[in-house]
């Protein structure tokens, strides 16, 4: 059963057991699940099946990064898995994301495909290692465009981004936003956060949530406090 909640909870787990054990304590008409490399190296699409047949809507977080056939090759296997949501890498460029839009439309496959703009653990020093002088932000509204230009349906950025992209590319243009830390939880290697009400205030359309809930003492009272926090 679909969810309205914005939260999608990365199960960032090295078993499929340890991955299902979290799920059975969530409620997928609460919440979705993300499923990582770690998870889906380690499980194969067991995993997916195993998710869905507890009734929840996945995003399969595999940031695909190739050549324009193997790419939309690619996606379009994530999709014909019944995932509610794939990505891309949006620096794999223009013809790389048509490509694998494209393979959707043309199969009539309605999974969601997003590109990842610049990685939520990355600030300015680690974009000009790589090459690029500009700021994260200016860098993710760039890929941002092209992302909407090539025909995708959002992007994952920090929640530090989320205004801007909803003021250029639209409400209906994703803004699928991990780095959410809410007061309580360390920031670990991400470096472009936000809490979770200040995240939803300014445009993100989805947060992705994992260590403050998946290694918090209670999960459980970590969700609910920010459930709490987003209805306050
Ligand atoms: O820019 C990005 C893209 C993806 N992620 C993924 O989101 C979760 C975040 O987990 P936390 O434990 O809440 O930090 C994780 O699975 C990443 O692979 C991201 O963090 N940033």
């Amino acid at each position: 059963m679909a969810t309205d909640s914005p939260l999608i909870i990365a199960l960032d787990y090295s078993s499929l057991d340890a991955a299902l054990c979290m799920a059975d304590q969530l409620d997928p008409k609460r919440c979705r699940v993300k499923v990582g490399k770690e998870l889906f190296t380690r499980s194969g699409p067991a995993v997916l099946e195993a998710l869905h047949g507890r009734g929840f809507e996945i995003f399969l977080d595999l940031k695909f990064h190739d050549i324009p056939n193997t790419v939309a090759g690619a996606v379009q296997a994530a999709a014909e898995q019944g995932v509610w949501m794939v990505n891309v890498h949006a620096c794999g460029g223009r013809k790389m994301m048509e490509a694998a839009a494209k393979r959707l439309d043309d199969h009539r496959l309605s999974t969601h495909l997003i590109a990842v703009t610049v990685l939520t653990s990355m600030q300015a020093e680690d974009l000009r290692e790589t090459g690029i002088d500009d700021t994260p932000e200016a860098h993710v509204l760039r890929l941002a465009a092209l992302t909407q230009q090539s025909g995708l349906g959002g992007v994952v950025c920090s929640a530090q981004e989320a205004a801007q992209i909803k003021s250029l590319f639209g409400n209906d243009f994703l803004k699928v936003t991990p780095g959410i830390r809410p007061s309580f939880a360390a920031a670990n290697d991400q470096e472009r956060i936000m809490t979770p009400s200040d995240a939803m205030r300014v445009g993100s359309t989805h947060l992705v949530i994992g260590r403050p809930i998946t290694q918090a003492k209670e999960p459980m009272m970590a969700l609910a406090s920010i459930e709490a926090e987003l209805a306050g």
